[in-house]
């Protein structure tokens, strides 16, 4: 067996499959927590406020003969800040690069123009990828329900001008045909050697996904426009030196960054109330991910309006 192909049952050699995929829709449809479940590891952050994902994270999935590597994107939307619009730019260059494009359709909602909006710009593109639609969140709704969102769905097809390779209902929090997606979205791959080294889960770098459990823990609770001025930072991290290798601590600093004074505030709360849960709760979370005891330094600092600043945004990595 060579690492470009594997047999089958029947002893034949089959080709090696790889590829990029990527889950579409309107803010909250599900996109994070589906891409969570079919790589099976927390690597994308998933919140119930809308448009909370900012990056595009790449998770990766391994089965015999094939890796599937899922691009978690943000939800396009109007953009009102340039953040806004460098994120929309993002999504859309996103689009250009996979092969297939799970739309994810969330069965709780009638589809509407937000979505039909999406799939006629997907129909739009030049170089057009394999096209899959999801119907997620299906735990939430009846199988009469169910089976009118499956037609909605279908209808598209005729109404926009597109062609879905399958239509699937998933509940990725009941793990209820998770596995069945996963397995289409790998059928659906172009040949390919593999991309990444066998086992990995995600190519981003610690530091970004440290960032991303700091965000995902100081987002609890928080309301109105306060998630989306929020960011975070990572100053330095590394493992602490004269430790005992079988006693590792790793020291992280970082910073809790949001675009006012008054919001600096609601971060730090009442004596340092907030600023601790947040830390002890992301701390857990890191611990869990990267398996080595940690130190983290919190901090709350204010980058005035940093979401309209191209400066700052470039400064953040946008
Ligand atoms: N009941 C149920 N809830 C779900 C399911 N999938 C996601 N959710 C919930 O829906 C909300 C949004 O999920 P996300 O995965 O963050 O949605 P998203 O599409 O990535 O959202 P954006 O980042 O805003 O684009 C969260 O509260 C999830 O817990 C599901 O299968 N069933």
């Amino acid at each position: 067996m060579t690492a470009e192909a594997s047999g089958d049952s029947d002893g034949r050699e089959v080709e090696f499959r790889s590829g990029f995929a990527c889950f579409v829709g309107r803010p909250n449809a599900g996109k994070s927590t589906l891409t969570n479940a079919v790589v099976g590891s927390k690597i994308a952050i998933a919140s119930s406020k809308p448009q909370t994902t900012r990056h595009a994270i790449r998770g990766i999935v391994h089965r015999p003969g094939a890796q599937l590597v899922l691009i978690d994107t943000p939800g396009l939307h109007k953009p009102r800040t340039l953040l806004g619009e460098r994120l929309n730019d993002l999504v859309r260059d996103t689009w250009t690069e996979v092969d297939i494009v799970g739309v994810c359709l969330p069965a709780d909602q009638k589809i509407g123009p937000g979505d039909t909006y999406l799939v006629g710009e997907i129909a739009a593109l030049p170089k057009k990828p394999t096209l899959v639609a999801i119907a997620t969140k299906s735990d939430l709704v009846s199988p009469e329900r169910m089976a009118q969102h499956l037609l909605s769905i279908s209808a598209l097809e005729q109404k926009l001008g597109v062609s879905w390779a399958h239509i699937i209902p998933v509940s990725a929090t009941e793990n209820d045909q998770v596995d069945v997606l996963a397995d289409t979205l790998v059928e659906l791959l172009p040949p390919g050697p593999p991309l990444y080294p066998d086992g990995d889960v995600t190519d981003e770098p610690e530091e970004t996904l440290v960032a991303e459990l700091i965000r995902e823990a100081a987002l609890e609770g928080v309301r109105d426009e306060l998630p989306h001025s929020i960011t975070v930072t990572i100053e330095e991290m590394g493992l602490r030196e004269g430790r005992s290798k079988d006693k590792p601590l790793l020291d992280i600093y970082a910073s809790m960054v949001v675009e006012r004074d008054s919001q600096k505030g609601i971060m730090i709360g009442h004596r340092g109330s907030r600023l601790r849960e947040v830390g002890a709760a992301a701390r857990r979370q890191i611990e869990a991910l990267l398996g080595t005891p940690v130190y983290l330094d919190l901090r709350v600092k204010v980058l005035k309006d940093w979401q309209r600043d191209a400066k700052y945004l470039n400064r953040l990595g946008f």
